[in-house]
């Protein structure tokens, strides 16, 4: 039996999100185009015999037993029955509250890290509806394909896209999702579009006016991105991001802008590199 393993936890973007709708539980029903990047953290799993679950790497402001990791593992674990526990290490390089999915995509590794260290066998449906319990972006990263995603963003349809390089600037603010959903201002009826015309969509995000208005920073940098490209905020913020045809050129762009603002350049995935890493492995 295997008892050590490293994975990836890969950033998504929401290359556009369309608001169509509230349900009566105040959730809000959505169309988004998830893609993923080459760019994330990583985890490393070490099985323990007595049961404890312990992730020994602290993340400033989320207490150990609320963090994802940690809630995914336990969940797991007594779903299953499992008599196995396991020290998780954490290597943390996507900014919290970025709207790039690092908390959900931690999660997502840490359920298929573990399905795969302690045997139990499930399948990526078990996983996924798991997933959906801890985070509405959760079961795309257990599924690990490029999607269009409706619900609330739980009905995943996998779909083949570009795989351009994106320049991805990072704001220094935190976003609360919560606040951009309750926000009186909000865009939420967008017309909603057919999987099959998605092509000829030129999508946009709604969340991008009211997250301008409540933070200056996030307007900032998509004004300066939007200099050189078609500047775009992914989920509700407060990540911006412009696509270029190679990593050169976006390169190219990064250099340009002020040294202030941090930002990184990665390339669009239809494949996580969670999966990618996970098939090497079987
Ligand atoms: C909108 C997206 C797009 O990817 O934004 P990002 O978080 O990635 O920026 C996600 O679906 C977010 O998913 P997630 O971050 O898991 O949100 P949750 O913790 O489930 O929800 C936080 C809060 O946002 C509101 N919320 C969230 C999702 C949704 N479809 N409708 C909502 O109204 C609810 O008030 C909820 O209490
Ligand atoms: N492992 C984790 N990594 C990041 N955030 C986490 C984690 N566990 C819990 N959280 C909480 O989830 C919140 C959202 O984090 P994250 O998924 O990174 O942002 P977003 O949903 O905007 O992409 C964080 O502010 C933090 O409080």
């Amino acid at each position: 039996m295997q008892h050590r393993l490293t994975l990836p936890a890969p950033a998504k973007l929401n290359l556009f999100l369309h608001i169509n709708g509230r349900r009566p539980d105040g959730y809000h029903e959505l169309q988004t185009l998830f893609q993923f990047l080459d760019h994330g953290d990583d985890l490393h799993f070490a099985v323990r015999e007595d049961g404890e679950i312990r992730l020994n790497t602290s993340i400033e402001g989320v207490p150990h037993d609320n963090n994802l990791i940690v809630r995914a593992a336990r969940r797991l674990q007594e779903l299953s029955n499992c008599k196995l526990g396991a020290d998780i290490w954490l290597d943390k390089r996507l900014p919290m509250g970025g709207g790039i999915g690092g908390g959900s995509s931690d999660a997502a590794t840490t359920l298929l890290g573990l399905n795969h260290l302690w045997q139990l066998g499930w399948d990526e449906d078990q996983l996924a509806a798991l997933g959906l319990t801890l985070g509405a972006d959760v079961p795309v990263f257990v599924r690990g394909h490029a999607a269009f995603a409706e619900g609330v963003g739980e009905k995943l349809t996998p779909v083949e896209l570009e795989e351009p390089w994106f320049l991805v600037v990072v704001p220094q603010v935190f976003v609360s999702t919560a606040e951009v959903f309750s926000d009186p201002e909000l865009t939420r009826d967008t017309p909603p579009i057919k999987v099959r015309s998605l092509l000829g969509v030129d999508g946009h995000n709604d969340c991008q006016p009211v997250v301008e208005k409540r933070y200056p920073d996030v307007r900032n940098a998509l004004i300066l991105l939007g200099k050189f490209t078609d500047a775009r905020l992914t989920g509700t913020g407060a990540c911006v991001f412009g696509s270029f045809p190679n990593q050169g050129d976006a390169d190219k762009v990064r250099r340009q802008l002020p040294a202030t603002l941090p930002s990184f350049v990665a390339q669009g995935r239809n494949i996580s590199m969670l999966h990618r890493k996970l098939q090497s492995l079987a």
